[in-house]
């Protein structure tokens, strides 16, 4: 459904924009129908902009991005991103920025309406709503009339996904939808993800938090620098980290659930870390990934 193939990102920094700055460099990954992939790294390492690059909200300088076998960099004008984003939406960290602050719940989704569906009635609406509504856990009488300051954020990021459900979308780009809620609304959020995945959507789950990753996810993709660290089954990744920098972050994971004697135990039988070839000098070529597993990539050390 969604396929990015060396994917670069260049930009442009400074003074009059003399100097470069490599945000993503040769990134390839994909994302099915009824798949959550999970897209891991520290602050900086490209996630933003790989979610961005995949709404069409900046181009890629080089590479490309399939939605369904069709090119987003070359979808242009109102008509045709209008379009695209029937189809993928996005939602982001921070609910409260989200929303206008003097627009009611309602209004927000009315926009969806006129933007969208012009042609349809008032009760087909009000059905369209209440199921979208219910869909992301939200009672319709407890929210459409409440303005986003009377709304806690879990209610806000639901509203936002509803608003994204109202369009009947493929693919849905979280990108970091949970780091500012509480962690029993973290949890209904992710449960809320878990379900979308269970209708067919496709997501792309952007997050700095290791842990959560593995809790939705069917597929990993640890960044460095811009780069693909490591990629695959979530559970074989987690399992068997073979990038130094994936086995770094594992390690600072806390695993409340073992004992002591069991995180002794495991230290006792620590592996070296392995070895990966140096990332070629060249910045705008490829990066060689080294399959380790079935559909298991480790890429190279990027210095
Ligand atoms: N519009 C821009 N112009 C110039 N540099 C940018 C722009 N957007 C991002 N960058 C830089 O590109 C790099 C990657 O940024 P990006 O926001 O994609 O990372 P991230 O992994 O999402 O980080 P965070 O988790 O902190 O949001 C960073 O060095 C950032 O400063």
């Amino acid at each position: 459904m969604l396929e990015l193939s060396h994917v670069h990102k260049v930009y442009r920094v400074g003074a009059f924009g003399g100097g470069r700055l490599r945000a993503v460099r040769d990134v390839g990954l994909t994302v099915e129908p009824g798949e959550v992939v999970s897209l891991i790294g520290e602050s900086g390492s490209g996630k933003s902009t790989l979610g961005r690059m995949v709404l069409g909200l900046t181009r890629p300088t080089s590479g490309r991005i399939a939605f369904e076998g069709a090119d987003v960099t070359a979808i242009k004008g109102f008509r045709a991103k209008k379009e695209y984003h029937r189809k993928v939406q996005g939602v982001f960290q921070d609910p409260f920025s989200s929303f206008n602050p003097i627009f009611k719940a309602e209004r927000v989704l009315s926009m969806i309406r006129s933007s969208y569906f012009p042609g349809v009635s008032d009760a087909d609406w009000r059905d369209r709503v209440t199921d979208s509504l219910r869909t992301v856990r939200l009672d319709p009488d407890a929210v459409l009339g409440k303005y986003p300051h009377q709304l806690s954020g879990g209610q806000l990021q639901r509203l936002l996904i509803a608003r994204a459900l109202l369009l009947d979308i493929r693919l849905l780009v979280a990108d970091e939808v949970i780091s500012m809620l509480d962690a029993s609304t973290r949890i209904d959020v992710l449960n809320l993800l878990a379900d979308l995945k269970e209708r067919g959507l496709g997501i792309l789950f952007v997050t700095h938090d290791l842990s959560l990753g593995t809790y939705v996810s069917d597929t990993t993709v640890i960044l460095r620098k811009g780069a693909v660290a490591e990629k695959g089954p979530t559970r074989a990744v987690f399992a068997d980290p073979r990038h130094p920098y994936s086995r770094h972050l594992l390690s600072c994971v806390p695993r409340l659930h073992r004992t002591w004697a069991e995180v002794d135990a495991d230290l006792d039988r620590e592996r070296p870390d392995p070895v990966v070839p140096p990332a070629p000098a060249d910045e705008d070529g490829p990066v060689p990934m080294t399959e380790v597993g079935e559909g298991h990539f480790v890429g190279a050390d990027q210095g």
